[in-house]
């Protein structure tokens, strides 16, 4: 006895043709459809009304499908009403057969010829069993063998001529299920069966390709046969009992199942059966492969949405994508790639038995958005980590810099060091456990490692610049320390070896200080053209401080030659103040006063940065005012005087023309 617990079922297809998806997705859902993969069959029976279709499923296969009461009897209500027959097509899962195998009870024919009426629902139920089947029952009356008038011919017709309507067909089983059967033992009865089959196949009218094709290359036809259940209940369960087991591993290789080349993955089901039923309606061809291709594209599609809805919706992506917005997260990478892992491995396994093609096209566009999708998350993590490397690169720069490292040296080695550690995180070897590697994702990270060697370089360049602007100064500051104050003491103490004196001590100290920073600059790799520009600015540095110390001493030079030109003119040889009596020669006076003025000048001249500042700076107009009032006007009584300033000019120009020859060679 079959257990009917494990049975449930809905009617698929009313009496008026409509599709019952609602019901086909609970069922569906109920028996666990959708985890059968390949491993799930097909079987339909068809055959005339109240034949006993529904009482032999229910006790082949523990179904529960609705059975006309049996004390009514088929020909009593065959007269009266058709209220118990089956209406439409019913859909129950057999109880405890594997693998899980679904069966569809027809709605059972009248008997009557349709011609050409491809709309009635005879033709089109037949066809649809035809098209989703793997093993098509067919009841009929054992008296009915060999009868012209055979209440199932008929229906036979009907389903060969839809066999031809489906492109490339499915080989498909179908058994004859012969009930009441009689004395004539089957092996008598079957050569007859076979026989009517034969002629019904040869009247159907074939399409040109099919003419004379055999009726074997569509269906592989099986023949059983059963006591009566009415009259030899026994012996037809004990039958009934025996022809189950032919329903166990139907799928196997030579198996009951036929070559199930239409067979879509129990997951397109559902969706397969609506469109079949959809076409058949339309009254259009079934063109089963592309029907095939077809159900594949949109349970693939609807397959990759609902993984990407879960990726989209994953608690661990979504704190993962909050995390790396502010700051790097450890195992980044290793962590996304196995939820993307998970994610596209979920697609892999539920599409496995859809067409290949189709499949493999929707995973990559699924593999597209998802990857679209978490690449701003990529490039955040990119982002941390090529930060974290720049100021990682900045602290050992540094440290090697106070340790005493060459700068060109430290340079390369930290930025070779460090560029090389962006690098390998980048290829996946982990970097302080940052790794930024999407493993499903071939990102080009090149933008980032420019990115980051253009801020290790201007880092570089600019410490450089600091240094150097460094020990610059501190050249500078030394050479300023030992020229200014001595250049002070040589200038004030004006004599003939002044000048000499400074020129020594200027090129002693600036060779002193070029050498100092031509090595200093040594560990910099500097091109030749810029070091030697530093060292002869150095040079011009040096030149500049006496030059500013020339030029302060200049600025006191006046007031010196006017306190010179005083103390003589109004001291006398005994250093005493003159008292003036009228009788002293004050041309004379004047002339030894001014000569040690000028004296003082001349020295101060002796430069060609002297020569500068009194030809070019210091304007003789303003030099001729400056020594009219401070020399001339205090001896203003001597009206010749008034010549004085044109002969003083020239003197100047002369005294300053024969120093700048000097000096110059
Ligand atoms: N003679 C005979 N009658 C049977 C047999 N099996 C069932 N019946 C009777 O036939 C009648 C119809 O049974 P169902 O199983 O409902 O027949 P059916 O073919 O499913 O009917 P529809 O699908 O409604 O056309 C019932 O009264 C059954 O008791 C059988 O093996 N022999």
């Amino acid at each position: 006895m079959v257990n009917s617990e494990e049975s449930c079922s809905t009617q698929l297809i009313d009496g008026d043709g409509a599709f019952n998806v609602t019901g086909i997705d609970h069922f569906i859902k109920d028996v666990k459809l959708g985890d059968c993969g390949l491993s799930y069959a097909v079987v339909s029976i068809m055959g005339p009304q109240s034949s006993g279709k529904s009482t032999l499923l229910n006790h082949l296969f523990g179904t529960k499908f609705r059975e006309m009461d049996a004390f009514k009897g088929r020909h009593v209500l065959l007269m009266l009403s058709w209220s118990q027959t089956t209406k439409g097509i019913w859909l129950a899962r057999c109880a405890g057969i594997e693998p899980c195998t679904l069966v569809m009870d027809l709605e059972g024919t009248d008997g009557r010829e349709r011609g050409e009426d491809d709309t009635a629902f005879e033709k089109q139920s037949a066809l649809f069993a035809l098209a989703v089947s793997d093993i098509v029952l067919i009841n009929m009356w054992c008296h009915d063998i060999g009868r012209e008038q055979a209440a199932n011919k008929p229906l036979l017709k009907t389903v060969f001529q839809v066999m031809m309507r489906l492109f490339s067909p499915r080989k498909t089983t179908l058994m004859f299920v012969i009930r009441d059967k009689t004395r004539t033992p089957l092996e008598n009865l079957e050569p007859v069966l076979r026989e009517d089959i034969q002629k019904i196949w040869d009247s159907v009218p074939k399409p040109q390709a099919h003419k004379e094709t055999p009726l074997s290359e569509f269906f592989n036809v099986e023949v059983v046969a059963l006591s009566s259940y009415e009259e030899k209940e026994e012996q037809f369960k004990e039958q009934v009992a025996s022809l189950r087991q032919r329903f166990f591993h139907s799928i196997a290789p030579g198996g009951l199942a036929g070559d199930r080349r239409g067979v879509v993955p129990a997951s397109g089901f559902s969706f397969s059966s609506q469109q079949i039923w959809k076409v058949i309606k339309e009254n259009k061809d079934l063109d089963l492969p592309a029907h095939k291709v077809m159900v594949a594209t949109v349970r693939c599609e609807e397959i990759a949405n609902e993984k990407y809805s879960n990726f989209a919706a994953n608690e661990e992506w979504c704190e993962l994508e909050e995390a790396v917005q502010s700051g790097p997260v450890s195992g980044f990478g290793k962590k996304l790639s196995s939820i993307l892992d998970t994610s596209l491995s979920g697609y892999d396994a539920e599409v496995l038995y859809f067409d290949e093609g189709v499949r493999s096209s929707k995973r990559k566009q699924l593999e597209e958005k998802l990857l679209q999708l978490v690449q701003p998350a990529f490039q955040s993590m990119l982002g941390h980590i090529r930060s974290g490397t720049l100021d990682r690169f900045k602290d050992a720069f540094d440290k090697a810099l106070s340790g005493g490292e060459g700068f060109s040296s430290a340079s390369l080695r930290c930025s070779t060091s460090y560029m090389a550690q962006f690098d390998e995180g980048c290829a996946g070897v982990r970097l302080d456990m940052l790794d930024v590697v999407i493993v499903q994702a071939n990102w080009d990270t090149s933008k980032a490692q420019d990115k980051l060697q253009r801020d290790i370089d201007a880092h570089i360049a600019s410490v450089r610049a600091a240094k150097l602007a460094e020990i610059t100064t501190q050249f500078e500051s030394k050479l300023n320390e030992a020229l200014a104050g001595p250049v002070e003491a040589l200038l004030d103490g004006a004599n003939n070896d002044t000048w000499p004196s400074i020129k020594k001590l200027l090129q002693k100290e600036t060779k002193s200080a070029v050498s100092g920073l031509s090595s200093a600059l040594s560990g910099f790799d500097m091109d030749e053209v810029a070091k030697e520009k530093m060292l002869a600015n150095l040079e011009n540095y040096a030149k500049g401080v006496v030059e500013a110390k020339a030029r302060e001493e200049a600025g006191r030079v006046l007031n010196r030659m006017k306190d010179r030109f005083t103390t003589l003119f109004s001291h006398d040889s005994d250093s005493m103040p003159r008292i003036w009596t009228g009788k002293e020669d004050i041309r004379a006076i004047t002339k030894t006063s001014r000569s040690a003025s000028l004296k003082l000048l001349s020295v101060m001249a002796r430069s060609v940065w002297m020569m500068r500042l009194i030809i070019l700076r210091v304007h003789l107009p303003v030099l001729w005012w400056i020594l009219q009032t401070v020399l001339l006007l205090p001896i203003g009584r001597f009206q010749n005087m008034i010549h004085w300033p044109q002969a003083l000019g020239n003197r100047l120009l002369f005294i300053a023309g024969i120093l700048f020859s000097e000096i110059s060679t």
